[in-house]
């Protein structure tokens, strides 16, 4: 047996608070695991033996006898491999990326908040001894009480979603961050469904700007996550008016800035071929659909980029 794990140490007969304040008297800057915050445990001791006396491994005086052998369940360890074991599993569990950083994971974060605190400090202090450059710590919304914790160890928000936030942490002072930036765009979607008497399909939203209520216009949305673009054209169309499509090509996409709380939108305007001609609304977000005859489409290019500014029927 070379090493401790680490329930056999957390049965140390200590209060919490007792063994926390001890323990980090002697080893400033190695973390705590939350498994130490366990408390008066009754089970096996682990016991530090030198030629003189018998003391507890964390809450004694462990630095000073770094070569001396000591007990756990009655074996004898070198209390060097113990400190390193110890060392080694008190930091957060994370794995390499690509760029010479580090990706924590999630799946093993501690549970205790101070244990947190310790364990990341201590990584911390590790991956730049280390060399490493960029460090991501996703935390889950249900451990949500750890994120105060990052920031003030130096994490920034990098982006979030329903059920985590993502932090991240440059290391390398001397350098500029090089971590990329959270997406920077949302990605819509408008249906051209041109039927063969060159009727095109509109509708009148439900929710809109004072200034276009009433406006007959072609149907758009939002594609979903790891949606292409022309099957969301096709799902749009199809949810807002009930109309069966074909994709057939994209004729024409707007590049417009700050659209959405700073971000940016991409929209692609997609030429469908109708499959079928019943319209059945959908309720929620359109008030009205219809097939129109064409007067005009205004399309003009302006910076290089084609943009289907507005159609009128
Ligand atoms: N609506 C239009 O007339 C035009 C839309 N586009 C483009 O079409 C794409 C999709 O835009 P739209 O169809 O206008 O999307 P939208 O803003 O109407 O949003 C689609 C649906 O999402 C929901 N939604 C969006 N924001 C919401 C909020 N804050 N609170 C509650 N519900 C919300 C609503 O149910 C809404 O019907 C974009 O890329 C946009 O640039 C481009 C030109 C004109």
């Amino acid at each position: 047996m070379d090493s401790v794990s680490l329930s056999e140490v957390t049965a140390i007969r200590r209060t919490h608070l007792g063994f926390m304040h001890s323990f980090r008297q002697q080893f400033s800057g190695v973390p705590i695991s939350p498994k130490f915050c366990s408390s008066k445990v009754d089970g096996p001791k682990a016991t530090l033996s030198s030629n003189t006396k018998s003391q507890s491994v964390y809450g004694g005086n462990i630095a000073a006898t770094a070569d001396s052998g000591y007990k756990i369940n009655g074996v004898n360890l070198k209390s060097r491999t113990l400190i390193s074991s110890v060392k080694e599993r008190l930091l957060l569990d994370a794995y390499d990326d690509e760029y010479g950083g580090v990706i924590v994971d999630h799946g093993k974060l501690p549970s205790n908040p101070f244990a947190f605190a310790s364990m990341l400090r201590a990584s911390l202090s590790d991956w730049r001894r280390k060399g490493k450059k960029g460090v991501w710590l996703k935390l889950p919304v249900e451990q949500s009480e750890l994120v105060p914790i990052a920031i003030k160890e130096g994490f920034e928000y990098h982006h979030a979603e329903k059920r985590y936030v993502m932090l991240t942490y440059w290391i390398p002072e001397e350098e500029p961050s090089m971590l990329p930036a959270n997406a920077s765009h949302q990605v819509g979607v408008g249906g051209f469904v041109l039927n063969q008497h060159k009727e095109v399909l509109v509708v009148q939203e439900k929710y809109c700007a004072p200034s276009i209520t009433g406006l007959w216009k072609l149907p758009t949305g939002f594609i979903n996550e790891s949606e292409e673009i022309f099957s969301g054209a096709v799902r749009e169309v199809k949810e807002e008016t009930g109309v069966d499509t074909e994709f057939s090509e994209v004729i024409a996409f707007r590049h417009a800035h700050n659209v959405a709380f700073e971000k940016s939108d991409l929209f692609f305007i997609c030429m469908l071929r109708p499959l079928s001609d019943k319209i059945i609304i959908d309720g929620l977000e359109i008030k009205a659909a219809k097939v129109n005859v064409i007067k005009k489409i205004a399309v003009r290019v302006s910076n290089n980029l084609l943009e289907c500014s507005s159609c009128t029927y």
